[in-house]
């Protein structure tokens, strides 16, 4: 679907891509990096919207230099920014947005209610767009970015600026127009917890570097934190170290100490932080619960910031943790934007 070739762009004061080499196969993709990683700048030079300075890029054969044209047309993007009219209705907006993509009128008024319908803005399609919530803005922006019927979507940023119920709808959205359209996705964010769910594989760069690229469930699987919580009991007025007990006999590993996780930020005394091996930890921990006869409040995956699988030279911050190396630059950033 995509792919570049020591790709870089500088501008005058900063190397926002540096030699970046990547190939993206079809399904569901994860672009993920800090603020300023380089995502969006990526993003534009895949469009064929900015040059690159060096190196090479195709997106589904066509190269960026060349055929940008032939890319848009069988490319949708949706920017990170607002961009929309907010005098015009989502139906209106979307039906120009197909015409300009080529569409015919009925064709375009057509695949404009479908897609609508799809985003889940049929009700309120006549409506002017400035008197939309941020959520219903970014599914305007999702829907004129399918409208077209791509092979390919380009989402930037597609969650900004939405409460947690409202990114949990946008990534089912986006999950389901790769299941029910086959259109394949790549999708950026600066979270990388909320695109484990949602992705097939996961890109992450950093200054305009690959980090990492790989499937979702490799990523994972070197990276899960289970937080568990349990209930106090007669037999154990402190159910929370009875279980610590239990499950480092049979070989359970705690990120970090005395409650600190991998940036050194409090677990809250009565929550433990174990390092997830597989779906056996899940089972492992259940049944140590249930066998001291304590309650399980809860037993949730951590949601990962960036900053905290990566420390600044690349390496995985769990090897910070193993040497107990001091917290990285990224512990601010971590502190910060945890939600
Ligand atoms: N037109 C430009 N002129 C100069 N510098 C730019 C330009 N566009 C981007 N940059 C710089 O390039 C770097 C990468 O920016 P980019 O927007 O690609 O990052 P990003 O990963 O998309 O982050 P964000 O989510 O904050 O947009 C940043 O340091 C940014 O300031």
């Amino acid at each position: 679907m995509i792919a570049t070739e020591s790709l870089s762009k500088r501008f005058p004061r900063v190397t926002a891509l540096d030699r970046l080499s990547l190939d993206i196969g079809p399904g569901v993709t994860g672009l993920v990096g800090s603020n300023g990683a380089g995502k969006s700048t990526l993003i534009k030079i895949l469009l064929g919207l900015s040059p690159a300075t060096e190196g090479r890029a195709a997106v589904l054969g066509l190269d960026v230099a060349t055929s940008g044209a032939a890319i848009r047309e069988r490319v949708g993007y949706m920017p990170e920014h607002d961009c929309l009219p907010p005098d015009v209705s989502a139906t209106e907006f979307v039906v120009h947005m197909a015409r300009m993509s080529g569409l015919p009128p009925t064709a375009a008024r057509e695949r404009t209610a479908d897609t609508l319908r799809h985003v889940g803005l049929y009700e309120e399609r006549y409506r002017p767009i400035g008197g939309y919530s941020t959520g219903m803005k970014q599914r305007v922006k999702l829907a004129q970015a399918l409208v077209h019927d791509p092979q390919l979507v380009l989402l930037d940023e597609p969650t900004n600026g939405l409460d947690p119920v409202g990114r949990d709808e946008m990534l089912g959205l986006i999950r389901r127009v790769h299941t029910d359209f086959g259109i394949s996705v790549l999708v950026t964010s600066h979270l990388l917890g909320e695109l484990e769910r949602t992705c097939d594989h996961v890109v992450v760069i950093d200054g305009g570097t690959l980090l990492r690229s790989s499937s979702t469930s490799d990523f994972t699987q070197t990276t899960a934190t289970l937080a568990v919580e349990v209930t106090d009991s007669d037999t154990h007025p402190d159910g929370t170290d009875a279980l610590r007990q239990v499950l480092t006999r049979v070989g359970v590993k705690f990120i970090g100490q005395d409650g600190l996780d991998a940036q050194g930020l409090p677990g809250a005394g009565h929550i433990l932080l174990v390092e997830a091996t597989g779906d056996e930890t899940y089972d492992i921990v259940r049944d140590s619960v249930a066998g001291l006869g304590l309650g399980l409040v809860r037993m949730e995956q951590r949601r990962h910031h960036i900053a905290e699988v990566f420390r600044t030279d690349g390496a995985p911050a769990s090897a910070a943790v193993a040497q107990n190396a001091p917290a990285s630059a990224g512990r601010r950033t971590a502190e910060g934007e945890r939600s």
